[in-house]
């Protein structure tokens, strides 16, 4: 080098400093670890050497495939920008060399004196045992020969070069070095320096140092990976995580260093920091185990080549150059880096649109979305809903179809108004459709989902129901109790026989809401409204009416998010607290009247005694336990669900009748026929030879059904109607007084005719889809039989004994048809009828 040097000196031209340290330091490690001279060598270009390096170390640190290793991104982005390609190329260039290498180490002997690197590792290879645990390949020679000749001279020609731009920068200590070499070793130039000489130089050695705090060539060293969780200043850092210490800024911290940007090789005189991995504000070579182990030798190389520099030639920055640029050519690495980096993210953007566009796309081909009124932000579809919903929503569905979705404000809402429709979500998915939506005045009534009717599925609801259908609802059940429907209706004659004689209107509402209620009282809670010393008839409608109201009414919080506080200001909340201590009161008189020591059960138990004896025996051996909440969650429905359905069935079977005096001729012909003449008591056995009064019911099912939209079900996964896809949690509503009246379906269907169905197999017991009055499927009114045997023995009752007339001054006409309710659809205006007993 310094022969080389000096010819340009003589020259007096400028020389790059970095291809001459660069080619000073490959020239070093090249015969210290090949043998090879590096300016002789016949297997590599010297002057795309330094260039391969650069490729070597720029594919070594990175890659997209490593920061972005998701669904091979990063890898495609690798492909893209030519990594891949280069890696290759770069890769297979070294590999041919080093083969070159090993080949002419193999094809020689070895140099015994002085054997290189790769002799010694051949030596090993040749030698080694054959049992030996580690076995060194000819890829552990070649990566070794690699770490070598890019981890020593890329490092020692940088760090160099950085001292010799500091020096320049600052004459001062360029001075005092060069005087320090010149005190040593004499003005007298020597042909050659030795290391020996520099024994005596200490400042120079401060200048390295201080080179090395500036400038580490590894700022960032090299990358650790965590092997298991640890703790750093008190930071938990999981296994496998990237660690990066830079070197480069501790160097500079003003808390450790005065003046860390400046060049003051002194700041290490009397300073026991040293670069040996002991004095962690001081790391160029690293520390701890994967410290650098060419330190020794990467210092010997810098030490000797300034030593050199500065010994045999004064320096000064060419005539043009006024200043030196201290760009560190990292820097536009890290410019790359941003910019690949905002590629990627380009990239990335590009591929969410992609996708987006594309999901869309395969969405708008492979799901069918549901028809359905335009949406408005907020509150959805609830402006479209005006009116009574099973109305309002049977015209909707006129114009989107039989499979619609609105939405209640927050909440998307289907509605089913087919039969094949409803089919589909009552029968082929029943158990998909099984659960029921949460409403904070069902989950109130319901005593937090301790009952049937409202609780979500599930294995509490399932045993419960299978409890409440086998201990409840059985035929064996509704024959026990057939005696208290008989004398209840008994009772219901003799009363309307009172008020013929009297000729005085009768509210029919208020007449069969006593009937049945007395009938549900008696089975359910073992108390006889007449006598009942907690409850009389009037406060029992106004309870079931008042909490039907508001299980059905539209309350904020159910579609809103935060709607509790409109319920608040509207009173909502409050309504269903009042609603539901009241119920409660009653629930609890009833049950505590059940405990009562010493009660005598009768021989047919009611429906609380039976539950207080489950109570008793069940969860003992870890099934379900039944508890108070359970029984009175239970008799909550029962007294919702089977009150009110019951009368308003009767009800509307009587306006129909009334309306239609030829229907209501022919049923009492028929009645009067089958059963005969001046019977003083009619029993339910008189039921079954009645024909067309079963038809009566039928059509009354099919034109009122009282819970026209059923119960809301909820889909407990995702599942496709007539083809649309509906997700998993949407709530779905059929509409089954739509579908009892669709033309498609029904000739004529607003009137009420019975003879539809003679001769037609179309039932109302949950198989046939296009009339659903109990529902269909798992769900299916579990008290349909009982809910039957009332209407049907308390019409045949009022239609045995009496005939009936409209109060006088009023016609067919003046029958008001108007419908009201929430869940349960009654009639609006009570129906006034004067009862003519017929003997
Ligand atoms: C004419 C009389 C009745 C009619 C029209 C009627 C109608 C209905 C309807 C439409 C459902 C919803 C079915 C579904 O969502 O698919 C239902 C459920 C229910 N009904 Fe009835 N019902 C009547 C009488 C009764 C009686 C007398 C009781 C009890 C004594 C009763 C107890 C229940 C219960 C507990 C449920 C909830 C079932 C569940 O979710 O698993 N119903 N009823």
């Amino acid at each position: 080098m310094v022969k080389q040097l000096k010819e340009s000196a003589l020259k007096q031209s400028p020389v790059d400093l970095s291809k001459t340290l660069f080619c000073l330091a490959a020239s070093i490690v090249f015969r210290t670890a090949f043998s090879q001279s590096f300016f002789e060598n016949k297997h590599i270009n010297k002057e795309d050497i330094e260039e391969l390096m650069f490729e070597v170390q720029k594919n070594m640190s990175f890659k997209f495939s490593e920061l972005f290793p998701v669904a091979g991104l990063g890898w495609f982005m690798d492909f893209l920008s030519g990594q891949h390609k280069r890696l290759h190329n770069v890769f297979n260039e070294v590999d041919t060399f080093l083969n070159h290498i090993i080949d002419d180490h193999q094809s020689k002997n070895p140099n015994q004196d002085r054997p290189d690197i790769v002799d010694s590792l051949l030596h090993m290879l040749h030698t080694q045992e054959q049992d030996e645990s580690f076995k060194l390949t000819i890829d552990h020679i070649k990566g070794i020969s690699q770490d070598v000749y890019l981890a020593g001279v890329d490092t020692s020609a940088i760090t160099m070069i950085w001292a010799m731009a500091e020096l320049v920068r600052n004459p001062r200590v360029m001075k005092k070095v060069q005087e320090e070499i010149q005190t040593c070793i004499g003005i007298k130039q020597k042909e050659r320096i030795v290391e020996e000489d520099l024994d005596k130089l200490q400042y120079l050695k401060l200048v390295v140092k201080e080179t090395l705090r500036l400038h580490p060539a590894a700022p960032l060293l090299l990358p650790r990976e965590t092997m298991s969780q640890i703790k750093i200043q008190g930071y938990d850092i999981p296994p496998k995580t990237l660690l990066v210490v830079n070197a480069w800024s501790i160097g500079r911290d003003p808390k450790h260093w005065e003046n860390p940007e400046e060049f003051t090789p002194e700041r290490f005189i009397d300073s026991p920091v040293d670069y040996k991995g002991n004095n962690f504000e001081y790391l160029p070579f690293g520390a701890g185990r994967r410290m650098c182990p060419g330190m020794a030798s990467g210092i010997a190389t810098i030490e000797l080549g300034l030593l050199n520099l500065l010994y045999y030639f004064d320096w000064r920055l060419p005539e043009e150059k006024k200043d030196m640029d201290m760009e560190e050519a990292g820097k536009k690495q890290s410019k790359n880096t941003k910019m690949s980096i905002f590629l990627c993210f380009l990239w990335l953007l590009l591929l969410l649109l992609v996708t987006l566009v594309f999901t869309q796309k395969f969405q708008s081909s492979k799901l069918k979305l549901l028809p359905g009124p335009q949406k408005l932000p907020i509150i959805g579809n609830l402006h479209n809903l005006e009116g009574l919903l099973h109305k309002c929503l049977q015209k909707l569905s006129e114009i989107h179809g039989p499979v619609m979705k609105l939405h209640f404000g927050f909440v998307p809402m289907v509605i089913v108004s087919s039969n094949q429709a409803a089919e589909e979500v009552l029968k082929t998915h029943d158990l998909d459709c099984c659960s029921r939506p949460e409403t904070i005045a069902t989950k109130k009534l319901s005593y937090n989902f301790k009952d049937i009717g409202f609780a979500p599925y599930g294995e509490e609801w399932r045993a419960l129901r299978k409890l409440a259908v086998i201990e409840l609802f059985s035929l064996k059940k509704l024959n026990a109790f057939r005696y208290v429907r008989e004398e209840e209706n008994d009772l219901l004659v003799k009363k309307l026989s009172e008020a013929s004689q009297k000729q005085s209107p009768v509210n029919l509402k208020k007449t069969l809401f006593t009937l049945t209620a007395s009938i549900v009282c008696r089975l359910a809670f073992g108390q006889n409204l007449h006598e009942s010393e907690f409850i009389d008839e009037d406060g029992m409608e106004e309870l079931a009416s008042r909490s039907e109201k508001l299980q059905g009414k539209f309350a904020f919080s159910n579609f809103f998010p935060g709607g509790w506080i409109f319920d608040r200001i509207t009173g909502q909340s409050k309504s269903l607290e009042g609603l539901f201590s009241e119920l409660d009161g009653f629930f609890n008189l009833v049950l505590d009247d059940h405990l009562k020591p010493g009660r005598k059960v009768l021989e047919s138990p009611d429906v609380v005694d039976v539950m207080i004896d489950m109570m008793n025996k069940l969860g003992q051996d870890g099934s379900f336990k039944l508890t108070t909440d359970h029984i009175k969650g239970v008799i909550s429905d029962i007294f919702l669900a089977g009150v009110n359905t019951s009368a308003t069935t009767i009800l509307w079977a009587m306006t129909e009748l009334i309306r239609n005096p030829s229907v209501m001729k022919k049923v009492q012909d028929e009645v009067r026929t089958v059963l005969g003449e001046k019977r003083e008591k009619i029993t339910e056995q008189d039921l079954n030879q009645l024909n067309y009064f079963k038809l009566v019911i039928k059509e009354t099912f099919r034109l009122h059904p009282t819970a026209p939209l059923l119960l809301p079900r909820e889909t407990m996964s995702p599942i496709k109607i007539q083809g649309y896809d509906i997700p998993k949690k949407t709530q779905i509503m059929i509409n089954v007084y739509a579908i009892a009246r669709d033309p498609k379906l029904w000739e004529y269907p607003e009137e009420f005719k019975p003879e539809r169905f003679v001769d037609s197999i179309v039932d109302y017991r949950g198989l046939n889809f296009e009339l659903l009055p109990f529902g269909s499927g798992r769900r299916i009114c579990p008290g349909m039989t009982m809910g039957i045997a009332m209407v049907e023995l308390g019409l045949l009752n009022l239609l045995y004994f009496f005939d009936w007339v409209l109060p006088k001054g009023t016609t067919v006409k003046d029958i008001d048809m108007e419908e009201e309710g929430a869940i349960i659809i009654g009639k609006k205006v009570p129906l006034e009828l004067v009862p003519i007993r017929r003997h």
